[in-house]
Protein backbone atom coordinates (compact mmCIF):
# COMPACT_ATOMS: atom_id res chain seq x y z
CA UNK A 1 0.00 0.00 0.00
CA UNK A 2 3.30 2.33 0.57
CA UNK A 3 6.18 1.72 -0.88
CA UNK A 4 9.73 4.32 -0.56
CA UNK A 5 12.71 3.52 -2.28
CA UNK A 6 15.98 4.70 -1.54
CA UNK A 7 14.44 7.62 0.84
CA UNK A 8 16.77 10.41 1.96
CA UNK A 9 16.21 13.72 2.95
CA UNK A 10 18.50 15.82 3.89
CA UNK A 11 18.82 19.30 6.62
CA UNK A 12 21.70 21.28 5.62
CA UNK A 13 24.64 18.77 6.76
CA UNK A 14 22.12 16.70 8.64
CA UNK A 15 21.16 13.42 6.88
CA UNK A 16 17.87 12.96 8.63
CA UNK A 17 17.23 9.78 6.80
CA UNK A 18 19.81 8.07 4.72
CA UNK A 19 18.39 6.13 1.79
CA UNK A 20 15.35 4.07 3.33
CA UNK A 21 13.39 1.45 1.86
CA UNK A 22 10.09 0.92 3.20
CA UNK A 23 7.11 -1.70 2.32
CA UNK A 24 3.82 -1.26 4.21
CA UNK A 25 1.23 -3.93 3.21
CA UNK A 26 -2.53 -4.06 3.77
CA UNK A 27 -3.88 -4.85 7.32
CA UNK A 28 -0.70 -4.29 9.33
CA UNK A 29 0.21 -2.00 12.54
CA UNK A 30 3.74 -1.09 11.34
CA UNK A 31 6.05 0.46 14.33
CA UNK A 32 8.11 3.30 12.75
CA UNK A 33 10.78 3.32 15.48
CA UNK A 34 13.72 4.56 16.96
CA UNK A 35 15.17 6.85 19.56
CA UNK A 36 14.87 10.49 19.75
CA UNK A 37 16.14 12.29 16.17
CA UNK A 38 16.84 8.95 14.71
CA UNK A 39 14.00 10.42 11.79
CA UNK A 40 11.17 8.68 12.06
CA UNK A 41 8.96 11.78 11.68
CA UNK A 42 10.94 13.34 8.68
CA UNK A 43 10.30 9.66 7.15
CA UNK A 44 6.15 10.10 7.84
CA UNK A 45 6.31 13.29 6.47
CA UNK A 46 7.74 12.00 3.12
CA UNK A 47 5.46 9.46 2.66
CA UNK A 48 2.47 11.75 3.13
CA UNK A 49 4.00 13.78 0.70
CA UNK A 50 4.29 17.00 3.14
CA UNK A 51 8.23 16.69 2.80
CA UNK A 52 9.89 16.79 -0.46
CA UNK A 53 12.74 13.66 -0.15
CA UNK A 54 16.24 15.24 -1.11
CA UNK A 55 16.28 11.87 -3.12
CA UNK A 56 14.50 8.48 -3.36
CA UNK A 57 10.40 8.62 -3.77
CA UNK A 58 7.35 7.27 -2.01
CA UNK A 59 3.89 5.68 -3.83
CA UNK A 60 0.82 5.19 -2.27
CA UNK A 61 -1.20 2.84 -4.39
CA UNK A 62 1.40 2.86 -6.79
CA UNK A 63 1.38 6.68 -7.36
CA UNK A 64 2.66 9.78 -5.17
CA UNK A 65 0.08 11.24 -2.92
CA UNK A 66 0.04 14.69 -4.76
CA UNK A 67 -1.60 12.32 -7.80
CA UNK A 68 -4.12 10.21 -5.09
CA UNK A 69 -7.81 10.81 -6.72
CA UNK A 70 -9.24 11.31 -3.54
CA UNK A 71 -6.17 12.23 -0.51
CA UNK A 72 -8.04 12.52 2.43
CA UNK A 73 -10.43 9.43 1.93
CA UNK A 74 -7.34 7.33 0.98
CA UNK A 75 -5.11 8.37 3.75
CA UNK A 76 -5.66 9.80 7.19
CA UNK A 77 -2.75 11.45 9.45
CA UNK A 78 -2.29 12.78 12.82
CA UNK A 79 1.26 14.28 13.52
CA UNK A 80 2.75 15.14 16.39
CA UNK A 81 1.82 19.02 17.60
CA UNK A 82 -0.52 19.50 15.45
CA UNK A 83 -2.60 22.73 15.56
CA UNK A 84 -5.96 22.94 16.40
CA UNK A 85 -8.02 26.39 16.98
CA UNK A 86 -7.78 26.53 20.67
CA UNK A 87 -11.14 28.50 20.06
CA UNK A 88 -13.19 25.91 18.27
CA UNK A 89 -15.24 23.30 20.11
CA UNK A 90 -14.40 19.14 19.35
CA UNK A 91 -17.34 18.92 17.65
CA UNK A 92 -16.90 22.21 15.73
CA UNK A 93 -13.33 20.98 14.45
CA UNK A 94 -14.16 17.86 13.51
CA UNK A 95 -17.36 19.42 11.44
CA UNK A 96 -15.18 21.89 10.04
CA UNK A 97 -12.63 19.10 8.56
CA UNK A 98 -15.83 16.63 7.98
CA UNK A 99 -16.57 19.06 5.34
CA UNK A 100 -13.29 18.67 3.42
CA UNK A 101 -13.22 14.88 4.11
CA UNK A 102 -16.90 14.24 2.73
CA UNK A 103 -18.04 13.25 6.25
CA UNK A 104 -21.44 13.68 7.29
CA UNK A 105 -22.08 15.01 10.74
CA UNK A 106 -23.51 11.50 11.87
CA UNK A 107 -20.56 10.60 10.93
CA UNK A 108 -18.49 13.21 13.29
CA UNK A 109 -20.49 12.01 16.32
CA UNK A 110 -19.93 8.55 15.65
CA UNK A 111 -15.97 9.48 15.97
CA UNK A 112 -16.51 11.60 18.66
CA UNK A 113 -17.74 8.34 20.56
CA UNK A 114 -15.40 6.24 19.19
CA UNK A 115 -12.28 8.57 20.44
CA UNK A 116 -14.39 9.12 23.71
CA UNK A 117 -15.16 12.65 23.50
CA UNK A 118 -18.96 12.61 23.42
CA UNK A 119 -19.29 14.49 26.45
CA UNK A 120 -16.48 16.85 25.79
CA UNK A 121 -17.21 17.42 22.31
CA UNK A 122 -18.85 20.95 23.43
CA UNK A 123 -16.08 22.23 25.21
CA UNK A 124 -13.24 24.55 24.08
CA UNK A 125 -10.34 22.83 22.26
CA UNK A 126 -7.99 24.84 23.95
CA UNK A 127 -9.69 23.43 27.21
CA UNK A 128 -8.72 20.04 26.55
CA UNK A 129 -5.45 17.85 27.91
CA UNK A 130 -2.91 16.34 25.79
CA UNK A 131 -4.62 13.05 25.89
CA UNK A 132 -8.27 14.41 24.61
CA UNK A 133 -5.85 16.34 21.79
CA UNK A 134 -4.62 13.11 20.89
CA UNK A 135 -7.86 11.41 20.62
CA UNK A 136 -9.56 14.31 18.65
CA UNK A 137 -6.56 14.28 15.95
CA UNK A 138 -7.08 10.55 15.75
CA UNK A 139 -10.74 11.47 15.41
CA UNK A 140 -9.35 13.95 12.67
CA UNK A 141 -7.64 11.29 10.80
CA UNK A 142 -10.45 8.99 10.53
CA UNK A 143 -13.26 11.62 9.31
CA UNK A 144 -12.63 10.16 5.95
CA UNK A 145 -12.46 6.46 5.96
CA UNK A 146 -9.70 5.96 5.18
CA UNK A 147 -7.51 2.63 3.99
CA UNK A 148 -4.43 4.10 5.88
CA UNK A 149 -3.52 5.70 8.62
CA UNK A 150 -0.38 7.47 9.51
CA UNK A 151 0.11 8.65 12.96
CA UNK A 152 2.96 10.30 14.86
CA UNK A 153 3.36 9.08 18.43
CA UNK A 154 -0.07 8.97 18.92
CA UNK A 155 0.28 7.47 22.71
CA UNK A 156 1.83 10.83 23.85
CA UNK A 157 -0.12 12.36 26.59
CA UNK A 158 -2.34 9.20 27.18
CA UNK A 159 -2.71 7.67 30.44
CA UNK A 160 -3.00 3.84 31.02
CA UNK A 161 -6.30 3.45 30.41
CA UNK A 162 -5.87 5.82 27.35
CA UNK A 163 -2.99 3.54 25.95
CA UNK A 164 -4.91 0.36 26.18
CA UNK A 165 -7.95 2.18 24.68
CA UNK A 166 -5.57 2.91 21.95
CA UNK A 167 -4.19 -0.34 21.26
CA UNK A 168 -7.52 -1.96 21.02
CA UNK A 169 -8.82 0.96 18.44
CA UNK A 170 -5.99 0.29 16.25
CA UNK A 171 -5.69 -3.35 16.35
CA UNK A 172 -9.77 -2.78 15.43
CA UNK A 173 -9.02 -0.47 12.64
CA UNK A 174 -6.47 -2.85 11.14
CA UNK A 175 -8.52 -6.03 11.39
CA UNK A 176 -10.68 -3.83 9.19
CA UNK A 177 -8.41 -4.14 6.81
CA UNK A 178 -7.19 -0.90 7.25
CA UNK A 179 -3.24 0.08 7.37
CA UNK A 180 -1.98 1.82 9.99
CA UNK A 181 1.83 3.43 10.29
CA UNK A 182 2.47 4.76 13.74
CA UNK A 183 6.02 6.44 15.24
CA UNK A 184 7.29 5.98 18.03
CA UNK A 185 10.97 6.04 20.02
CA UNK A 186 8.69 4.17 23.38
CA UNK A 187 9.94 1.03 22.08
CA UNK A 188 8.52 -1.28 24.99
CA UNK A 189 4.76 0.34 24.55
CA UNK A 190 4.80 0.26 20.68
CA UNK A 191 5.86 -3.60 21.23
CA UNK A 192 2.69 -4.10 22.32
CA UNK A 193 0.92 -2.43 19.30
CA UNK A 194 2.30 -3.17 16.03
CA UNK A 195 2.71 -6.26 14.02
CA UNK A 196 5.63 -5.30 11.71
CA UNK A 197 8.74 -3.16 12.70
CA UNK A 198 10.81 -0.39 10.56
CA UNK A 199 13.12 -0.06 13.34
CA UNK A 200 15.73 3.49 12.83
CA UNK A 201 18.84 4.86 14.15
CA UNK A 202 20.59 7.72 12.29
CA UNK A 203 18.20 7.76 9.71
CA UNK A 204 19.53 4.09 8.66
CA UNK A 205 17.40 0.93 8.44
CA UNK A 206 18.29 -1.59 11.45
CA UNK A 207 15.60 -3.84 10.52
CA UNK A 208 12.04 -4.15 8.63
CA UNK A 209 10.21 -7.33 9.01
CA UNK A 210 7.86 -9.11 11.72
CA UNK A 211 7.80 -8.01 15.26
CA UNK A 212 8.13 -11.68 16.21
CA UNK A 213 11.10 -12.52 13.54
CA UNK A 214 12.78 -9.94 15.02
CA UNK A 215 12.56 -10.72 18.91
CA UNK A 216 13.54 -14.92 17.60
CA UNK A 217 16.60 -13.43 15.64
CA UNK A 218 17.85 -12.14 18.67
CA UNK A 219 19.51 -13.95 21.80
CA UNK A 220 17.58 -14.06 25.08
CA UNK A 221 19.07 -11.40 27.42
CA UNK A 222 20.63 -13.41 30.61
CA UNK A 223 17.59 -14.29 33.22
CA UNK A 224 15.11 -12.11 31.25
CA UNK A 225 12.55 -12.04 28.24
CA UNK A 226 13.23 -11.26 24.69
CA UNK A 227 11.83 -7.70 24.11
CA UNK A 228 11.93 -5.16 21.55
CA UNK A 229 14.35 -2.48 23.75
CA UNK A 230 16.59 -5.67 24.05
CA UNK A 231 16.70 -6.42 20.31
CA UNK A 232 17.29 -2.72 19.47
CA UNK A 233 20.40 -2.68 21.41
CA UNK A 234 21.53 -6.04 19.72
CA UNK A 235 21.21 -4.71 16.64
CA UNK A 236 22.84 -1.03 17.26
CA UNK A 237 25.76 -3.10 18.88
CA UNK A 238 25.80 -5.63 15.81
CA UNK A 239 26.20 -2.38 13.69
CA UNK A 240 28.77 -1.15 15.37
CA UNK A 241 30.89 -4.04 15.69
CA UNK A 242 30.43 -4.67 11.67
CA UNK A 243 31.51 -0.59 11.26
N1 LIG B 1 13.01 21.18 9.80
C1 LIG B 1 14.20 20.73 10.20
N2 LIG B 1 15.31 21.49 10.10
C2 LIG B 1 16.52 21.04 10.49
N3 LIG B 1 16.74 19.80 11.00
C3 LIG B 1 15.67 19.00 11.13
C4 LIG B 1 14.35 19.40 10.74
N4 LIG B 1 13.48 18.38 10.98
C5 LIG B 1 14.23 17.38 11.50
N5 LIG B 1 15.53 17.75 11.59
C6 LIG B 1 16.63 16.90 12.09
O1 LIG B 1 16.55 15.64 11.45
C7 LIG B 1 16.83 14.59 12.37
C8 LIG B 1 15.64 13.65 12.46
O2 LIG B 1 14.54 14.34 13.05
P1 LIG B 1 13.10 13.69 13.23
O3 LIG B 1 12.20 14.75 13.79
O4 LIG B 1 12.70 13.04 11.97
O5 LIG B 1 13.40 12.57 14.33
P2 LIG B 1 12.39 11.70 15.19
O6 LIG B 1 12.91 10.32 15.13
O7 LIG B 1 11.00 11.93 14.74
O8 LIG B 1 12.62 12.30 16.65
P3 LIG B 1 11.63 12.39 17.93
O9 LIG B 1 11.47 11.01 18.50
O10 LIG B 1 12.41 13.27 18.87
O11 LIG B 1 10.35 13.00 17.47
C9 LIG B 1 17.20 15.27 13.69
O12 LIG B 1 18.60 15.41 13.73
C10 LIG B 1 16.53 16.62 13.58
O13 LIG B 1 17.22 17.60 14.33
Amino acid sequence: MIMARKLSRDFGDVRAVDGIDVDVHRGRIVGVLGPNGSGKSTTLRMLLGLLEPSSGGVTIHGVPYAELESPLTTVGASLDGQAFAASRTGRQHLRCWAGLAGASPERVEELLELVGLSGAAGRRVGTYSLGMKQRLSLATALLGDPQILVLDEPSNGLDPEGILWLRRTLRDLAREGRTVVVASHLLSEAQRMVDDVLLIRDGVVLYQGGLAELLDSVPAPEGGERDLEHAYLALTRQREVAA
